[in-house]
């Protein structure tokens, strides 16, 4: 008997694959070569475009029914006057999905030379993302490039894929292009997909040539701990971080980085503790910037929650709802971070 969500995993992973290399070559293209003018952020917009429309493509072959919650919509690209980049969406689109086979891949998902898609289709797949989310029935999230301003930068970013049923996260995947296959080699092989299945454990597979590690986030002897936090100061507060860094008696500066990049550092032990709370909390966090990670820390041997300690709802609908701060830390330091959380808090409204 094979595993629950095996094909579903094997589906995510092969569409998490050929989003990643499509924002890479759009990355090698557009942004590295330096055509564009400085803060153009084109490049982006057509990567996180044709990635939804690669994943969704490739989402609505294998599983037709399913419903999916996607961050972009094909309004725009509908307009007058977005020829050109409709031209580059299909362009990109059909190289990625035309791509020869390869580990894991099947013909019958509509994959491979030959296998191009009409603007029509490309724009339909994109908007099949209109999905609202709730507490019922089986749907994807997707976030097609999660940090993009990473993205940008030429720093982290993440592909990042779904599976939500009833509310409940059954598998994660999360692609990271530019992600060091081993921490401790900053420089070595780059790119590296993450999955998670609910009950079976995490895994880290490298982009390049699908070598599998387990992933599980080891003992850290407080010292060692350091905090893994926001790059743009408008989406998280860091000197709140830094409270709490002080309250913990962390020592290590924190680590940096955007996407849910930030998810699969913790969950292979590279940092200690994510903590994300609001500087404007009016802002609702997206199921797509979360479901992926939730899965893979809890996977991994963490615990989940918000700064309240209670879980993370993804069966509210796009959003987490009134959700206040996420704080996610290996299972035996997660209380500890919590009650510190707390303390600041407190500390914070006493002022
Ligand atoms: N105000 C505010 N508060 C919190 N979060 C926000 C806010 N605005 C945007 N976003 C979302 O942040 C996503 C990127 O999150 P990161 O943790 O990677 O942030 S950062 O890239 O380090 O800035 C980013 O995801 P992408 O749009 O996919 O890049 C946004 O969905
Ligand atoms: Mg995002
Ligand atoms: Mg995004
Ligand atoms: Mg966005």
């Amino acid at each position: 008997m094979s595993l629950q969500y095996s094909t579903e995993k094997q589906v995510a992973i092969a569409a998490v694959r050929r989003a990643c290399a499509l924002t890479s070559s759009v990355f090698n293209k557009l942004v590295k070569t330096e055509t564009l003018t400085k803060g153009d952020k084109s490049p982006v917009t057509i990567a996180d475009y044709s990635a939804q429309a690669v994943v969704n493509t490739i989402l609505s072959k294998a599983f037709p029914s399913d419903p999916i919650v996607g961050e972009e919509d094909a309004a725009d690209l509908r307009q007058d006057g977005a020829e050109t980049l409709r031209n580059r969406i299909v362009e990109l689109s059909n190289e990625a999905l035309t791509a020869d086979l390869g580990v894991g891949d099947l013909a019958e998902w509509g994959l491979g030379p030959g296998k191009e898609r009409t603007l029509e289709q490309l724009l339909d797949a994109i908007d099949r993302g209109n999905d609202q989310g709730g507490p019922i029935g089986r749907r994807w999230s997707l976030d097609p490039i999660d940090g993009t301003k990473g993205f940008l930068r030429g720093g982290q970013y993440a592909v990042c894929l779904a599976l939500i049923v009833d509310g409940d996260v059954k598998l994660g995947v999360i692609g990271c292009p530019n992600l060091p296959v081993n921490s401790i080699e900053p420089e070595g092989l780059k790119g590296c997909i993450f999955s998670a299945v609910k009950g079976q454990g995490a895994e880290q597979i490298t982009i390049s040539d699908a070598k599998r590690s387990p992933v599980f986030i080891p003992p850290l002897e407080p010292r060692m701990l350091n905090l893994l936090e926001s790059m743009e100061a408008a989406h998280a507060d860091l000197s709140f971080n830094q409270q709490v860094s002080e309250l913990l008696g962390i020592t290590r500066p924190p680590t940096r980085m955007d996407s849910q990049a930030k998810y699969a550092c913790l969950a292979r032990g590279d940092g200690g503790v994510y903590l994300r709370m609001p500087i404007n909390p009016e802002y609702q966090e997206k199921i797509w910037d979360h479901a992926s990670g939730a899965l893979l820390i809890q996977e991994a041997g963490g615990v989940i929650t918000n700064s309240l300690g209670k879980p993370l709802d993804f069966g509210i609908g796009r959003t987490l709802g009134k959700n206040y701060g996420i704080v996610a830390a290996r299972k035996d330091v997660h209380a500890q971070v919590l009650e510190a959380v707390q303390k600041a808090r407190s500390a914070q409204a006493a002022l």
